[in-house]
């Protein structure tokens, strides 16, 4: 690796790992190896689901570049914004911070409650509750984007036998990042990441897709799992709680606002019918910090 060693922050938003690097003054930019190679928990940080650049910005705080832990840089991560947007609301006295990414600005505000005082002999982080206004889903299909021309509110798509398809006619969604949501209430491992995987690189979606298992449980209460796009099963994905509330919504399954069960926790999610905005409400952990290993 061609960079010097540098000081991060581990972080993750209702389980989604992070490995935060602050890139103010000096640029980041590790190529695609080195991305997979700090993922590799034998590098000694412990794994991740993304690595996040915070870089400055001419119009926001901040702007927030995102890697999978494949080493793909993609447009936007929900979860990260709720952590880089508490690590700016901490260094500064404002109430509201604004963060741009590839897939369009942000703005992320302390949310009422913290949720856990952390455990006072250290081993366990506190938790915090950051909103971010993630901006309006994109619901056209050259948007999220699809290669056809296709109602996005349930798109013609099948796993299975043709006859008897185990998963079908998922919705389709950009939060920012591309998201298909199917409905099903097999949520198990083998089920989502054999189904997961076959679908994040389908030809029709040319910049592949992230895949969510959405089991609405009541009109406000969704059980959603994610098959991210260059990170495979996490225990959360914000962009994806996001698509799964819009998409679940969009089909008359659940009111605006719902309550997201993530493997790692809770996520709040309400789509406001006067902005056409999509909020975002949930945990944000401080893990720990480090140096990420030298060249
Ligand atoms: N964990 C994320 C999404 C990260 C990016 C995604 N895997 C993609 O490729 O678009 C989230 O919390 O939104």
């Amino acid at each position: 690796m061609s960079q010097p060693a540098r000081p991060y922050i581990r972080m993750n938003g209702a389980g989604n790992a992070f490995i935060v690097v602050q890139a103010f003054e000096e640029p980041f930019h590790p190529t695609e190896d080195q991305v997979r190679a700090l993922a590799d928990p034998a590098t000694g940080l412990g794994g991740f689901d993304q690595l996040i650049g915070v870089e400055p910005s001419e119009t926001a705080d901040a702007f927030m570049r995102v890697w999978n832990a494949d080493g793909s840089m993609v447009e936007t991560c929900g979860n990260a914004l709720r952590c880089v947007g508490w690590l700016l609301l901490q260094a500064t006295d404002k109430e509201e911070v604004v963060i741009d990414t590839l897939g369009g600005p942000t703005t992320a505000r302390r949310a009422a409650g913290r949720v856990g005082s952390g455990d006072p002999e250290g081993s366990t982080a506190a938790t915090h509750q950051v909103t971010v206004d993630m901006g309006a889903p994109r619901l056209d299909w050259s948007q999220v984007p699809l290669s056809e021309d296709m109602d996005t509110r349930g798109i013609e798509l099948q796993v299975g036998p043709i006859d008897a398809p185990v998963l079908h006619t998922p919705g389709a969604v950009s939060m920012g990042n591309p998201h298909v949501v199917f409905f099903t209430d097999r949520l198990d491992d083998a089920f989502v990441r054999g189904s997961g995987s076959l679908v994040e690189h389908h030809p029709l979606f040319p910049e592949g897709v992230n895949v969510g298992f959405a089991d609405v449980l009541a009109r406000d209460h969704i059980r959603l799992r994610v098959w991210e796009r260059g990170a495979g099963l996490t225990l959360a994905c914000g962009t994806g709680a996001c698509a799964a509330l819009v998409a679940s919504a969009r089909r008359g399954l659940t009111d605006r606002k719902a309550a997201v069960t993530v493997d790692g926790g809770e996520l709040t999610i309400d789509w406001d019918e006067a902005s056409g905005h999509v909020f975002m409400t949930g945990p944000v952990e401080v893990e720990g910090t480090g140096f990420l290993p030298a060249a």
